[in-house]
């Protein structure tokens, strides 16, 4: 694992440096392997970085978008992830259908949405079970429990380790997640936090030790790079 801590001095710096970070790794990517795959998360920060990537030239057709978790309502649901990044972005610009992988929510049981989301991904992958394919870029965005993605502190999710996607809990309400050794498998892991609330929860996942159960950030060592981008507020104590 290559980690990188970048403290910004404002919102609108950190979103110019993820912005630059993921048109570096899509470059290499489409330059490589001919595509990029990127896992969005959900939360205030991202939106604006979806907003400017909107406005960029980009090989749209070979941009593959995935989430890497979602709250479990349909997708014209004001809290669902992907009505804010398709409003955001993906609207915006002539990157096919085709190329968006929503997480189905409309089962009426997220046990099978997320099985059918994991099916998915192998599908696309071309992976077996119990193999975990590397996504380009996984963007997470952390809680101030130090939840990321829908892995919340205490819950059973933290314990799956067979698979690539596991329903996720908070407080009672039900969510579809990556599991953390898929997004562990990731080339480049991107996280964007802050505010002066994420400070408590960054210094314990930052720490030499601590409980992982208790702060789920801290399950995200990823093969890759890691790259934690904070604005001022949130980086102050570091
Ligand atoms: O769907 C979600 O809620 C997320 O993916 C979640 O993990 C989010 O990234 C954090 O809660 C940070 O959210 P903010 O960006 O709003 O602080």
């Amino acid at each position: 694992m290559n980690k990188t801590v970048e403290v910004h001095s404002s919102v609108s710096a950190l979103v110019q440096r993820a912005l630059e970070l993921i048109l570096s790794k899509a470059e290499t990517a489409i330059g490589e392997r001919g595509q990029f795959t990127i896992a969005l998360s959900g939360g205030s920060t991202p939106k604006p970085l979806y907003e400017a990537i909107a406005n960029q030239k980009l090989p749209w057709d070979k941009i593959h978008v995935f989430w890497g978790d979602e709250r479990y309502v349909p997708a014209d649901h004001p809290d669902s992830n992907e009505l804010m990044a398709r409003r955001a972005w993906l609207d915006q610009v002539a990157l096919p259908q085709a190329n968006i992988h929503a997480i189905p929510t409309l089962s009426a049981n997220p046990e099978v949405d997320a099985a059918k989301y994991n099916q998915h991904l192998q599908t696309f992958f071309n992976s077996a079970s119990g193999e975990f394919p590397a996504l380009d870029v996984v963007l997470l965005g952390m809680g101030d429990d130090a939840h990321t993605a829908s892995l919340f502190p205490y819950t059973e999710a933290l314990k799956v380790s067979d698979r690539l996607v596991t329903v996720g809990n908070k407080d009672d309400n039900l969510r579809i997640t990556f599991t953390y050794p898929f997004i562990n498998a990731a080339r480049s892991v991107i996280f964007m936090a802050a505010g002066a609330n994420k400070r408590p929860a960054l210094a314990q996942v930052f720490a030499p030790v601590a409980d992982d159960f208790a702060y789920p950030s801290r399950l995200i060592r990823p093969q890759g790079e890691l790259y934690w981008l904070l604005d001022a507020a949130a980086g102050l104590e570091l």
